[in-house]
């Protein structure tokens, strides 16, 4: 076995490990791997011209039973290299012997939401051979006596959260003894989630000989766990892409904005009533009632948005992520605080308070709460500890979702660990796609000084900032200063002040509740009634004005006499233009066409620019 290690924190090669050099001297094609051609027959629908590095560097080692653990950035194809050489391996074993139906394959993921993606990804890579691959997602809310009856055809391959596997495996209805391969998708989630104890009694049922494949972009110290839990043959193959993608022309641009806790309210009402960004846009918020503060803000200016945070259902959850990737909106909130808090678990419950620094930026699992469970009566609102409890934990989207074609990610409120920025960030610049990440950041000194806006994740914001520029450094990546003039955005304090105060507390909670019932009742539609009428899923929408705050018309519209000479076109570029020079980032200079055609470019697969491309359908249209 050869093996390659860049990275000091991956565990040293142990004699007898042979090392894979990850650099290649000709680009490999999915033809050359002597995969099934109902396999290269899908690659060739989805017109996946060439495997990513990832791809070329895993596929041929699962194809030969090697236990691999990958680590690989984030949207770069993670789940074809390991889907591909475990479905070949089975349609091949299918063909030389007509043995007894038996579950081959298990996939754990982290979240129900990766779990539908990755199924959904199976199902449309096996529709060439769907008679001979079976597969089934076994997180789905349905009955359990459904998912029995799923289990009980024995797919070949299963789609299932740890626990939700141990369930099954304990009830005697998933059979693991004839299985050959398991794939851990985001294991270091996996593990951070807590499900420890499932991984552990899965573990000691898998029969030996199992091959064992890894994936993740952020995999660090838990590889030793992982490895001694699963791969029982010897050491995996650890494949470590940074060279390449050091080596790659960024297609992430990342930028960072100094602000004061409410002034994070001004920059993002101009930022999209303005549209200094344009395109698809994610904001990432600290906490579900934030969710709820910044669509009430938003909607006061006409700018709609849907939510996503871990006490939706998740039937309406997966509508969201599916419409938004079809293109019916444009602007998601989302609250991603279960990706490292989650429910309290066993091992979380013995964690005591952790000193700040310590805690700050480190990727620690748990969230740093000033004080853990401190009550104060000049607390900030709400804490993610709090926010998170009771919600599902099988719920999270900076996470491995594949959000289609996303110009910009924001963070509105800045994660608590670098890991976290890196799985945030990269919902956008996926498949080869360009991007942009802009984060806000609390320094210190501006920390709590707006009790209507503070809240407590912004303690660490520049302790956490530095780690992150550290490790996105180690990438070969650079996060660069936006220089946005706030003194331009002077002229409409007023108005965002006057819309900050009417979202109050009240007005979130209403908003939260309201729409909480909302989605549970599409979420109980959904279930029934789509399921046999997929046509009406498409006139459900989830970006609905909440109207739990006054609605004052006047908000909607930016008057010209408030935009400084030349109108919004000066203002794009003299108070915020956000830097994506074409030339630089697409490589294709002024023959690169108008990016006002950023909708076909990206229909194209081609890269696009953020802040040119797109119409800004439901954003604000005055
Ligand atoms: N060879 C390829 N050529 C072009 N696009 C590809 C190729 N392989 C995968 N993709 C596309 O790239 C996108 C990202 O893939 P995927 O979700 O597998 O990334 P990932 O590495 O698992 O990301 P994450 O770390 O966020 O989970 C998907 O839309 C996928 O269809």
């Amino acid at each position: 076995m050869k093996r390659k290690l860049n990275e000091d924190d991956i565990p040293e090669p142990v004699a007898g490990d042979e090392v894979v050099t990850t650099q290649t001297p000709s680009k490999p094609s999915f033809g050359s791997f002597g995969l099934d051609a109902r396999l290269l027959q899908a690659v060739t629908r989805e017109k996946f011209s060439a495997p990513t590095p990832v791809q070329s560097k895993t596929i041929p080692l699962a194809l030969n039973g090697q236990d691999v653990l990958a680590r690989a950035k984030t949207g770069s194809g993670k789940t074809l290299a390991y889907l591909l050489p475990v479905l070949h391996s089975i349609l091949l074993r299918k063909e030389s012997k007509k043995s007894a139906k038996h579950t081959s394959a298990l996939i754990l993921v982290p979240t129900k939401e990766l779990a539908t993606q990755v199924t959904a990804t199976l199902q449309a890579f096996t529709s060439f051979c769907s008679q001979a691959i079976r597969s089934e997602n076994i997180t789905r809310a349905e009955d359990d006596a459904v998912t029995k009856s799923r289990l009980a055809e024995v797919p070949d391959v299963v789609v299932a959260t740890p626990s939700r596997a141990h369930l099954w495996v304990n009830n005697q209805i998933l059979k693991l003894q004839e299985l050959k391969h398991l794939v851990i998708d985001e294991a270091d989630l996996v593990l951070s989630y807590g499900y420890e104890e499932d991984l552990q009694s899965l573990a000691s049922i898998l029969p030996s000989g199992v091959q064992t494949i890894m994936m993740s972009a952020t995999l660090r110290t838990e590889t030793s766990t992982l490895t001694s839990l699963f791969c029982k043959s010897g050491e995996p193959t650890i494949l470590d892409l940074s060279a390449e993608e050091a080596a790659e022309k960024p297609t992430l641009s990342q930028y960072i904005v100094r602000t004061a806790e409410e002034d994070k309210f001004l920059l993002i009402y101009a930022i999209f009533k303005l549209q200094l960004i344009k395109g698809k846009v994610i904001v990432f918020v600290a906490d579900v009632d934030r969710c709820y503060r910044v669509k009430l803000f938003l909607e006061q200016f006409g700018i709609r948005a849907c939510v996503l945070n871990a006490e939706l259902p998740v039937n309406s959850r997966l509508h969201t992520v599916d419409q938004f990737n079809k293109g019916l909106y444009d602007l998601i909130i989302a609250a991603d605080e279960a990706e490292v808090v989650g429910e309290d678990t066993p091992r979380r419950k013995k964690r005591k308070a952790i000193p700040e620094e310590e805690e700050a930026g480190e990727d620690n699992d748990a969230r740093h709460v000033e004080g853990g469970e401190e009550k104060d009566e000049d607390q900030p609102e709400s804490t993610p500890v709090r926010a998170a409890r009771g919600n599902n934990k099988e719920f999270g989207v900076s996470r491995g979702i594949d959000f289609r074609r996303v110009s910009c990610v924001l963070n509105f409120d800045l994660p608590t660990t670098a890991k976290s920025y890196t799985h945030r960030v990269g919902r956008t610049a996926r498949g080869g796609q360009m991007g942009m990440a802009l984060s806000f950041y609390v320094p210190k000194e501006l920390y709590r000084k707006h009790k209507p806006t503070t809240i407590l994740q912004c303690a660490n914001d520049e302790a956490v900032l530095s780690k992150i520029k550290t490790r996105q450094e180690e990438r070969g990546a650079k996060i660069e200063e936006w220089t946005f003039d706030m003194a331009k955005l002077e002229a409409f304090r007023y108005r965002f002040t006057d819309a900050l105060r009417s979202v109050t507390r009240i007005a979130v909670r209403e908003a939260r509740t309201r729409e909480l019932k909302h989605e549970l009742i599409n979420s109980e539609k959904l279930k029934r009634h789509f399921e046999e009428n997929p046509e009406d899923l498409r006139h459900l929408r989830h970006d609905r004005e909440s109207h739990a705050v006054r609605q004052q018309a006047h908000l909607r519209h930016v008057p010209d006499y408030l935009l400084p000479e030349g109108g919004k076109r000066a203002m794009k570029k003299d108070v915020g233009f956000v830097g994506i020079r074409k030339d630089e980032v697409h490589g294709k200079g002024k023959k690169g066409g108008r990016m006002g055609k950023g909708r076909t470019a990206m229909r194209k697969g081609k890269g696009m620019d953020p802040l040119k491309s797109l119409n800004m359908r439901g954003r604000g249209k005055k």
